[in-house]
């Protein structure tokens, strides 16, 4: 399969602090991939630089066969993206953003599309309150819509699930299912490990920058292993070996009862 992320040795450091530290990934099409990690482990980070949004402080990346840092407007144009803080203007109604957003990508059919969209997440009712005065959880549906009017082959979205309520959570999951399953590829980055082992394919663990693991979650299935448990044990043994400083030998053997194993690569 062909990736249409490719990461080497991705890397942005604030100061002294390296958000996301040497990270490598290959994402495959078609992947409901899911980007995992505790707050501030570098998940958005990692989002802003694979759509542009921010340059790496070294290593590169490859974004359906474009480099983000040297060409953004094209990655941008390419992909469809929820930020982490969603925040459609202010002064605009639900379907003036959308119709904007229509302009911007050079969308045909723009309202037909977008009155697609108020229907399948249902808030017709609120096409035209403005964006300021929507809840948190219309906010998201809207910048859902936003992200997938133009169909991309891949999109990058940042916790997108948070603020919906579960008839609607449950009615994304599958649309992100059935996306994947059409040969699209969604990026997903989450801190709810039971909707990335519910839905995900593929997963990277990241801590501190550091990418942990990445693995198909399948293959925790068959072991019997739940994501969860794996995440805690991966984690936790990542924060004794920081403790132990020095100790470390590259191996992550956890013990009688652990279900890690040693460190695969990355
Ligand atoms: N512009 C910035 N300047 C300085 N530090 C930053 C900046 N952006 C992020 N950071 C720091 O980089 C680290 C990674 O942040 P990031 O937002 O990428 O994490 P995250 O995994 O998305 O967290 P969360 O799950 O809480 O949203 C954090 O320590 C954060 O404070």
């Amino acid at each position: 399969m062909p990736s249409v992320i490719l990461t080497k040795n991705l890397t942005k450091v604030f100061g002294e602090l390296r958000a996301v530290d040497s990270v490598s990934l290959s994402v495959e099409k078609g992947s409901l991939f899911g980007l995992l990690g505790p707050n501030g482990s570098g998940k958005t980070t990692m989002i802003r630089m694979l759509t542009g949004q921010m340059r790496e402080s070294s290593g590169s990346a490859e974004i359906l066969g474009t480099d983000p840092a040297k060409e953004p407007v094209k990655v941008r144009a390419a992909v469809g993206i929820i930020p982490e803080q969603e925040t459609p203007p202010s002064f605009l109604t639900a379907e003036e953003y959308l119709s904007f957003a229509g302009k911007i990508r050079k969308i045909g059919n723009i309202e037909e599309k977008s009155e697609w969209w108020f229907e399948y997440l249902d808030f017709t009712d609120k096409k035209d309150v403005l964006c300021k005065d929507l809840s948190r959880g219309t906010r998201q549906k809207l910048m859902f819509a936003q992200a997938f009017l133009h169909n991309p082959d891949l999109a990058l979205i940042d916790e997108p699930l948070i603020n919906l309520d579960p008839v609607m959570q449950r009615k994304v999951k599958g649309f992100l299912r059935d996306y994947t399953n059409s040969g699209k590829t969604i990026f997903l980055s989450t801190h709810i490990l039971e909707i990335a082992e519910e839905i995900c394919t593929d997963f990277a663990i990241l801590h501190k920058g550091k990418l942990l693991h990445t693995g198909k979650v399948t293959e925790l299935k068959e072991k019997g292993i739940h994501l969860d448990d794996f995440f805690m044990e991966l984690v936790e043994k990542e924060i004794a070996d920081e403790i132990m400083e020095g100790k470390g030998n590259g191996e992550r053997e956890v013990g009688e009862k652990g279900i890690i194993g040693e460190k695969k690569d990355a």
